[in-house]
């Protein structure tokens, strides 16, 4: 499969899930800004996915990440779901326009839905609807160190005189 081909709407990617499901595969759902993709990043897409059998990520749009992190982000829409979709372990990049992804999570229903343990389970967005359908919400350790944040700041360093 082209990674371009991992890229879907959510209309497009509900039979998918649907079909996963029938399967029996586990639908693990995960959603991020994924700016500047890093080693924490690629740690925690990995371990969300062999929580379960499939790994659908919802991806902020640009309009939507610019809402919620101001000068954000670094790198448009397009390139950081071809580069998310470029991974191994994931099988579906799904973009959303809103401040959450909580319209996918009522959309998707996954059977376990993971953010990195910065969160908590109850700060989690669709913690409720996930766990009202006999789900799972579970968090994956921080690789300590990495953040797009940290990237940003030591690039900024290493320009400034
Ligand atoms: N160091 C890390 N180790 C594991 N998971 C991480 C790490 N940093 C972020 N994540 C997870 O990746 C997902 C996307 O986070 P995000 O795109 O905000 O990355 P970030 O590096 O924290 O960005 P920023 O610095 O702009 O906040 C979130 O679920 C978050 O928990
Ligand atoms: O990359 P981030 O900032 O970790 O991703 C955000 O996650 C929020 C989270 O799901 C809250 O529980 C979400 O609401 C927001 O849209 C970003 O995806």
């Amino acid at each position: 499969m082209w990674s371009k081909d991992k890229i879907l709407a959510l209309e497009a990617v509900l039979p998918v899930v649907a079909d996963w499901k029938a399967q029996g595969q586990r639908v693990v759902f995960t959603n991020g800004c994924f700016d500047l993709l890093h080693l924490g990043h690629v740690d925690y897409l990995e371990k969300a996915r062999h929580l379960g059998d499939r790994l659908v990520v919802g991806l902020n749009t640009d309009a939507s990440v610019s809402c919620l992190k101001p000068g954000r982000p670094l790198q448009d829409e397009v390139s950081r779901a071809r580069v998310l979709a470029s991974l191994l372990f994931v099988d579906a990049v799904v973009l959303f326009d809103e401040q959450t992804p909580l319209t996918l999570i009522k959309a998707i229903v996954p059977d376990i839905l993971v953010k990195g343990d910065d969160y908590t389970i109850s700060g989690i967005v669709g913690h409720e609807v996930v766990l009202q359908n006999g789900g799972q919400v579970l968090t994956v350790p921080l690789v300590a160190g990495y953040s797009t944040t940290r990237i940003v700041e030591r690039i900024q360093a290493h320009l400034t005189p």
